[in-house]
């Protein structure tokens, strides 16, 4: 708790969520001189550095390289034992600083940042109102309120569920000790990474997936992924539905539909996130609660007049991803700043400072499974849906002679997806081990809008994995 009691005040802008991307709003905002003051109800940094990106990352790397290390002859012999799981989650404890928020209010102080810690709720607009466990607070925005309000989990409708002590991310993030039997329900980013990480921590995991992994993909992503969670002994099963679960002293009983069971100690539910949007007063500006705020590209919210409400992050229905919600958030405190001082009037142009045209083109998504899933732009099924003129390149990763010096057996793909009509590329992906940092240059690719024969001139250092941009480039036809 702040050491002052809070007092009622007015500033320039309120930011109500003190996330990525929260931090990202202020941030910008403050630099140009704009008095900002920040509410959070948990912790200053968010799901994101607690609960989701980063301990989930730090769950799964030491698993990474044992297994990049027993792929190579030589260091496979010196690697004999199991992974020691004390000290990955004692790793894990660090990034998240033990759940101690103390740093990044730190951080938020020596930005110039105010910090009102406590529940915040609109009443009315421009105000906001905090609940602050010593009394209720009201802020007012000179220019704006900005949502940042972020997502939860989302847990279906199954009988005995709710009864049962299930694990959401939080839970299986912040895990203190390894669970002998483990099943995770949600074939998408969450189950699948944290289906590896505590399989190769030691668990003993059942996925149940209702359709395939990581449907939004390219095929050859969710393929290639179950492959190797079958590999690390993960059960992974396709077309399961839940009718009821229980627990009891022996643990979690999932029953399916088809009258099968599964017995385990704990029962991760990893079925997707909602946007925060109840319980924060949307109904005192004449919104309702319930689904994503909709935003134009700076930010604002649609349906409320005067240009004072902005929505960023999780909350607006844009990608939940912490990088793009940060790009979001860096374009909001930007759009702020310059219609403030009258720069931007109106609406703003596309790839200006103030758009989140990428939103639209190039979001970037790593899913940090072994082998990684790296993925931008759009799909060759999306490209189809809007109407492009798709050709579509395939190459075998382990063709390329940088990745069979990085691991013997190398499995991966690539797929690069071209608009034949302009020969751009407006979509990559590329699955296999050491790809995550290869996806910077697809990035730059799709937002760049480079032309096929320019990009030719982008020569790939030899032996790297990046080799395979000249290989999809010549399976293309140059
Ligand atoms: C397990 C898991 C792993 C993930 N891994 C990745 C990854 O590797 N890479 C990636 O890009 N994304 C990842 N994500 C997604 C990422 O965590 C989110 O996209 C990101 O945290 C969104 O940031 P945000 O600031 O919008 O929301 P949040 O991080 O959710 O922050 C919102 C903040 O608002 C506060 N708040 C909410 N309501 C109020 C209120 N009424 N008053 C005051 N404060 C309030 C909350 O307490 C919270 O601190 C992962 C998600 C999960 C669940
Ligand atoms: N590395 C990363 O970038 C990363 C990692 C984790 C999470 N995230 C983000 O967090 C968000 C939430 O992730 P998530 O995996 O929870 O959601 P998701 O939407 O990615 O996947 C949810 C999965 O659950 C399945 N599902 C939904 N209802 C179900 C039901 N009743 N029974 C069985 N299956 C059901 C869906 O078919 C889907 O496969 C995502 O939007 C993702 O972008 C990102």
């Amino acid at each position: 708790m702040s050491a002052e009691r809070e007092v009622d005040r007015e500033v320039d802008v309120v930011v109500v969520g003190a996330g990525p991307v929260g931090e990202n709003v202020a941030d910008r905002a403050a630099r140009t001189g704009l008095e900002v003051v920040v509410v959070e109800k948990e912790l200053v940094g968010g799901e994101c550095s607690y609960w989701a990106c980063m301990p989930s990352k730090a769950l799964l790397r030491s698993g990474q390289a044992l297994a990049a290390a027993r792929r190579l002859p030589g260091a496979a012999e010196a690697v004999t034992g199991a992974l020691d799981a004390a000290k990955v989650l004692e790793r894990r404890d660090r990034f998240t600083s033990g759940w101690d928020d103390s740093g990044q209010a730190g951080w938020l102080e020596s930005a110039g940042l105010g910090l009102v810690r406590g529940t915040a709720r609109l009443d009315g607009p421009r105000r906001v109102v905090v609940e602050t466990g010593e009394g209720a607070v009201t802020l007012t925005a000179r220019r704006a309120v900005v949502l940042a309000t972020g997502s939860v989990p989302v847990l279906p409708g199954v009988p005995g569920l709710a009864e049962s002590r299930v694990w959401t991310s939080r839970e299986a993030t912040s895990a203190q000790a390894v669970p002998g039997r483990l099943v995770v329900l949600g074939g998408g980013v969450v189950g699948c990474e944290l289906a590896q990480a505590w399989a190769r921590l030691g668990s003993r995991v059942t996925l149940l997936a209702r359709s395939g992994l990581l449907t939004g993909q390219e095929d050859f992503a969710g393929e290639l992924v179950a492959a190797a969670l079958r590999a690390d002994g993960v059960d992974v099963r396709f077309g399961a539905q839940l009718s009821r679960v229980s627990r009891d002293d022996a643990g979690v009983h999932v029953v399916l539909a088809d009258g099968s069971t599964v017995d385990a100690d704990e029962f991760l539910v990893a079925t997707g996130r909602r946007p925060t949007t109840s319980g924060i007063g949307l109904e005192t500006v004449g919104l309702e609660d319930g689904g994503a705020l909709e935003v134009d590209d700076t930010g604002l919210v649609a349906g409320v007049e005067g240009s004072w409400l902005y929505a960023a992050g999780d909350v607006s229905g844009r990608p939940k991803l912490t990088h793009q919600g940060k790009y979001g958030g860096r374009v909001v405190g930007d759009a702020i700043t310059a219609r403030a001082s009258g720069a931007l009037i109106g609406d703003a142009p596309a790839w200006s400072r103030w758009t989140t045209t990428a939103d639209h083109a190039a979001v970037p998504q790593v899913v940090f499974t072994d082998p990684e899933v790296a993925q931008v732009g759009l799909t060759a099924a999306q490209a189809r849906e809007r109407g492009i003129d798709v050709k579509v390149v395939d190459y075998e990763i382990g063709d390329v002679a940088g990745a069979s010096l990085v691991a013997d057996g190398y499995t991966g793909k690539a797929r690069m997806v071209v608009d034949e009509q302009r020969r751009v590329v407006v979509g990559v992906t590329f699955v296999g081990q050491d790809v995550a940092e290869l996806l910077h240059s697809a990035t730059i690719a799709v937002v760049g809008e480079v032309p096929l024969d320019r990009l030719w001139h982008a020569v790939p250092s030899y032996p790297t994995i990046s080799e395979v941009w000249l290989r999809l480039l010549e399976t293309y036809g140059l």
